[in-house]
């Protein structure tokens, strides 16, 4: 076999260490926010990431974007080690992340203009993108005229419109009503059927963990660490399948329930002795 047969992963991440400290005096308390990540993630796989409130994922998930720099360690990109964001990664964000004076075309090309595209072009893409998540009626709306999960579709074409291979993305249905969060992870998930972009994506929602995933990465409690990675073993496409009703969704979502749960009765203890 020749290197260049071996997939170059999409993201990996060598003893990844992340210290913040709580003010800008020397002497200031410190919190370890990460400690020893490794983790390598596929090109073209959907990663879901859970893990109790507060062990790490936004930091991790920044980290990965470059939004955020790590103390300790490496993160390499398709290959090359990062320090700065780049155009191959696009971050989705649970508060959308729109200019609240824009219109929803001029969201959506912004980071196409910043980056010097003609005009035509940025618009023939961003409305390209705008048609996917089904906004054309509301291109010269504002996001305060759209309801949360509009709001998140226009966040999600800007995301597509870059190009970017790679989706970061934090908790980005968490703030949608639970039926339009279906819908959501269906559109995402027939996205990612079409494109096999690489997404990593995380929740609290457990049953979202799973249903979305290749692969489910279980972190511990803080500092956060890689506790598990979980494959899951559901068929696709699993938007045209009812896979909540597969023995595979019961068995893998009840690991990681029990896994968490131990974790917060832990922590209920330690807050009560
Ligand atoms: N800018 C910051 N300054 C100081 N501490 C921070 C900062 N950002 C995060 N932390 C701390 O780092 C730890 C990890 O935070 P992070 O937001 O990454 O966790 P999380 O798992 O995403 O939390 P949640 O599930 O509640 O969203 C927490 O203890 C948090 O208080």
């Amino acid at each position: 076999m020749k290197d260049s047969d071996v997939e170059v992963p999409a993201i990996q991440l060598r003893g990844v260490r992340k210290t913040f400290r709580l003010s800008e005096d020397r002497n200031a308390k410190t919190v370890l926010a990460l400690d020893g990540i490794d983790l390598t993630i596929r090109k073209g796989e959907f990663l879901t990431i859970i893990g109790p409130s507060g062990c790490g994922k936004t930091t991790l998930l920044r980290i990965m974007a470059s939004l955020e720099q790590h103390d300790e360690g490496e993160v390499i990109v398709e290959g090359e080690p990062v320090s700065e964001p780049g155009i191959r990664r696009a971050m989705v964000f649970q508060t959308f992340g729109l200019f609240p004076w824009k219109t929803v075309i001029d969201n959506v090309t912004f980071p196409l203009t910043v980056r010097k595209f003609p005009a035509d072009e940025a618009r023939n893409t961003a409305m390209k993108h705008i048609r996917r998540v089904g906004l054309e009626r509301f291109v010269d709306a504002y996001p305060h005229q759209l309801s949360g999960g509009m709001q998140q579709r226009v966040g999600l074409a800007r995301a597509l419109s870059t190009g970017a291979d790679i989706l970061l993305m934090d908790e980005p249905f968490g703030a949608i009503d639970a039926q339009t969060r279906e819908l959501m992870q269906e559109e995402l998930l027939r996205i990612w059927d079409e494109e096999r972009k690489t997404v990593i994506f995380i929740t609290h929602d457990l049953d979202e963990a799973v249903l979305l995933a290749d692969r489910v990465l279980l972190m511990s409690r803080g500092p956060g660490r890689v506790r598990e990675l979980i494959d899951v073993d559901l068929p696709h496409p699993r938007f045209e399948y009812d896979v909540r009703g597969h023995e595979n969704f019961a068995k893998v979502r009840g690991h990681i329930w029990q896994q968490l749960r131990n974790d917060l009765v832990q922590q209920r203890e330690e807050e009560a002795s």
